[in-house]
């Protein structure tokens, strides 16, 4: 990276919000996180091997969650409640070229560590476009709102942590991950590769952009997209850009004023350390959409078996996905009182889940007609234990269906609390149905094959279709 950023400059005027180590929730509660709901790891403390305490092999490490304290095995060397702990990098505000303030490194940072949370007001994103717009009507030139989820974002224009200050880089070394703490998801700032002290941090916005202000982005990085946000849908809709004597912005038309908007007039209520100066110019009614924010691909199934609730199965399976990220995977994990609990694991997409090509999967799944195959037995009793598998199979399939009914209170609930799981009994119950209805499929299928290959055909029609000769390559056929 190319950033022109000087460690030991002083800032003069300082930026002006209120500090904050935690997320807000003055626009609904913080939720409660379930007793049963509690992930608990397998990790046992070894004085010996300190790594043995939530490292890198805790379950909830694997499937970003921290440890809830009473309940990891570990107790107080428990490693993994680093955001509840605040326990960041040593950092250091700095003012940057062009770029207003900036974080720099105070200490080596090792690759995969966690920096810092970004903290902030947590908001709908109908409030979030409403604010942005306000923002932009009041001339504010820094954007600080990111996306938290599917139905929330984060604002820290005027409450956050120092991450707030974290600038944009086309080539970055730091990134945005999701992690589920105590319940909620939290945003936290992590290093993509090893960081020196006295370089600047900085993670790809890759903007969610409302409209407002276009900013040139000034990262100096060779494969620079040339303005923040460029590949945001806002960017590609609208056309005005600011213009104020800073290079990094040009007009086409001047925000118009509006009183009635008027938000951002009162004071905000405490100043970062160091503040001297309250005109800081905050800017631009940018949103910030976090780069694994992208909807989940869903897998296209063609020429598919007519399962009787195939999109059910997959509406559900993929809830937590859009809730939390898109590259993620649903596991399932032990938790408190043997029971499963159904997560989204955030997995990066170059680590996890292969690229996307852009292009649908093709899953080719074969139909097999029973009446048919029955019909081409010559055993009475071979016919009648196929039909009774199938009837099963059917039981169990309409069973799933009315299970989707009856659980679909549940998760619409928790999508408009913007969970990021369903409650551990509906997921049990679920995936009970599910697998329940995979046996009765596989009795069903194991049985036909055994007859067909068991059990004499039936003599063919000669005046209808061509004869049959071998049973085997008739049947096979009915099968393809
Ligand atoms: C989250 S704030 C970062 C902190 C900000 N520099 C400050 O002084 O408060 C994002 C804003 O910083 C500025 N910024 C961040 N990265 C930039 C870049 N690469 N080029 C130009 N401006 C940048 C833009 O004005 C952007 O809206």
């Amino acid at each position: 990276m190319q950033f022109s950023c000087d460690p030991d400059q002083e800032g003069d005027e300082l930026p002006q919000y209120e500090h904050i180590y935690q997320n807000d929730f003055s626009y609904r509660k913080h939720k409660k996180q379930k007793e049963e709901d509690i992930s608990i790891c397998e990790c046992k403390f070894d004085f010996g091997d300190p790594d043995s305490a939530c490292g890198e092999r805790c379950l909830n490490v694997i499937t970003n969650t921290e440890c809830t304290p009473g309940y990891c095995p570990c107790g107080v060397y428990c490693k993994n409640q680093k955001y509840q702990k605040c326990d960041y990098a040593k950092t250091k505000l700095v003012k940057c070229e062009g770029r207003g303030w900036g974080l720099v490194a105070l200490e080596e940072i090792k690759e995969g560590q966690f920096i810092i949370e970004y903290c902030g007001e947590v908001i709908s994103w109908k409030e979030a476009k409403r604010r942005a717009q306000t923002y932009e009507t009041h001339g504010v030139k820094d954007a600080y709102i990111i996306s938290l989820n599917a139905s929330e974002a984060i604002d820290a224009t005027k409450k956050g942590s120092l991450a707030r200050f974290i600038n944009h880089s086309c080539k970055p070394n730091c990134e945005t991950r999701k992690w589920n703490v105590l319940g909620e998801v939290r945003v936290g700032i992590f290093a993509k590769e090893s960081i020196s002290p006295r370089t600047e941090l900085a993670y790809d916005y890759n903007f969610e952009w409302y409209g407002g202000a276009k900013v040139r982005c000034l990262c100096g990085a060779v494969s620079c997209s040339g303005f923040l946000g460029a590949k945001s849908r806002g960017f590609q809709e609208d056309t005005y850009v600011w213009e104020d004597g800073d290079d990094r912005y040009s007009v086409d038309k001047i925000p118009v004023y509006d009183s009635a908007e008027d938000e951002l007039t009162s004071e905000p209520t405490k100043n970062v350390e160091s503040n001297t100066d309250g005109e800081k110019d905050i800017s631009t009614a940018l949103i910030v959409q976090q780069q694994d924010s992208t909807p989940m691909e869903e897998d296209v199934v063609t020429e598919a078996v007519k399962t009787e609730a195939p999109e059910e199965d997959m509406k559900l399976l993929s809830q937590d996905s859009q809730q939390v990220s898109s590259q993620k995977t649903e596991i399932i994990s032990h938790v408190r009182g043997d029971s499963f609990k159904v997560k989204s694991v955030p997995v990066p997409r170059k680590r996890g889940r292969p690229p996307s090509s852009g292009k649908a999967k093709t899953v080719a799944q074969k139909h097999v007609d029973i009446a048919n195959v029955v019909q081409l037995l010559a055993s009475k009793e071979a016919q009648d234990e196929i039909l009774k598998y199938e009837e099963v199979k059917k039981e169990a399939t309409e069973e799933l269906s009315s299970l989707y009914d009856e659980i679909r209170p549940a998760i619409e609930e928790h999508e408009r609390d913007s969970q990021d799981s369903v409650a551990t009994s509906v997921a049990e119950k679920w995936i009970q149905a599910s697998c329940y209805k995979l046996k009765a499929e596989f009795d069903l299928y194991s049985c036909v094959i055994k007859n067909i290959a068991c059990t004499p055909i039936k003599p063919q029609d000669n005046t209808k279709n061509k004869p049959v000769e071998a049973g085997y390559d008739d049947q096979s056929k009915t099968l393809e």
